[in-house]
């Protein structure tokens, strides 16, 4: 078969998949670490989005006012408080909360509900290379925003990084956030390389050693609220189960978009909500799986 390409990615299909091979049934423990003051549900759906897919254990990781409450939200998980700086936002302090956590997962999630860059880039610093080596990390929201301006910050976790921006995190990802990102194989290219990152933006995948995949299932609908929030939690549980980076974000995306295909017809694309896309996610994994 022709190594894909950025001329001509490979189409995502659940044919490719079945090709590939099914993810693992279950393994690993996922952390998801965001919160702030103003976004503590992110990393809520991430979470059980990471259930869904495979992981065993979850921990979730949200500043303190908010961790007893989403221990409520979320039974299946362990909640952990961060220090929170003035702003609401998690405190570059928290790495030291973070510390043993981040050794012992089997991939993290970093992003979802984090509000501050400069506070996220301090907390990159200190945390990345704690992180146990070969376990995978994802990055999202405004971790991608600090590694857009500092990617020398991502250097401890090459070779095992995985992006999901939307498209403002992805002009910031390019180091040029003043300018819309249009085309997503081009932007998804160059992130790849500048960041040494397999990278999921609106359907394309691409890695670093210049492979690209495209995916035609999603849908306008898929653009609501807390989507990305869901579909890193999708790409860190396929971690967890020791899926290869690029196959892990082709199997993520290609679920997130079916799980709203089957909502369309009880919600519509203007009524979907990103939490009603979590319940969908297994039944979607059976059907790639069975064929
Ligand atoms: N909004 C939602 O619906 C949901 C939000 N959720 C969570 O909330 C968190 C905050 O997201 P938000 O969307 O509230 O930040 P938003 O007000 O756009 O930005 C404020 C200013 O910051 C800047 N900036 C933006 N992105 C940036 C980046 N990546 N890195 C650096 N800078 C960035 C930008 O400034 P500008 O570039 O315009 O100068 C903008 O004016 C986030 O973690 C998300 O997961 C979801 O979980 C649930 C649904
Ligand atoms: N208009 C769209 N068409 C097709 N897929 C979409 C569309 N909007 C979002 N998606 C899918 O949903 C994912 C998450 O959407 P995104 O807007 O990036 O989320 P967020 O802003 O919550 O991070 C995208 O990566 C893409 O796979």
């Amino acid at each position: 078969m022709p190594k894909p390409n950025r001329s001509d990615p490979t189409p995502i299909t659940s044919a490719l998949l079945r090709e590939w091979g099914p993810p693992g049934t279950g393994n690993g423990t996922v952390l998801v670490v965001g919160g702030a003051r103003r976004a503590p549900g992110a990393v809520l759906l991430s979470g059980i989005a990471a259930l869904r897919t495979g992981a065993v254990t979850l921990q979730l990781a949200v500043v303190e006012r908010h961790a007893s409450a989403l221990g409520l939200a979320v039974p299946e998980a362990l909640v952990v408080g961060l220090p929170e700086a003035d702003s609401g936002a998690v405190s570059r302090d928290a790495a030291d909360v973070l510390a043993d956590l981040v050794a012992d997962a089997d991939a993290v999630v970093l992003g979802p509900g984090l509000t501050d860059v400069d506070e996220t880039g301090a907390l990159l610093e200190k945390l990345l290379p704690l992180v146990a080596e070969d376990t995978p990390v994802v990055l999202d929201a405004f971790a991608l925003g600090a590694i857009g301006t500092h990617p020398e910050l991502a250097e401890p976790v090459h070779g095992r990084l995985l992006l999901t921006p939307n498209t403002v995190e992805a002009a910031y990802l390019l180091g040029r956030p003043e300018d819309p990102v249009e085309d997503f194989v081009d932007a998804a290219v160059e992130i790849a390389e500048r960041h040494r990152a397999v990278v999921s933006l609106m359907g394309v995948v691409a890695d670093p050693g210049g492979q690209v995949w495209r995916d035609a299932t999603g849908h306008v609908g898929l653009a609501t609220s807390g989507s990305g929030d869901v579909l890193a939690g999708l790409v860190g549980g396929l971690l967890a189960c020791a899926v290869d980076p690029a196959r892990a974000a082709c199997w993520a995306g290609h679920a997130h978009a079916m799980a709203g295909q089957r909502l369309v017809p009880r919600t519509g694309l203007t009524g979907m909500l990103a939490r009603e896309l979590l319940d969908e996610v297994p039944l979607v994994l059976v059907e790639l799986r069975m064929g």
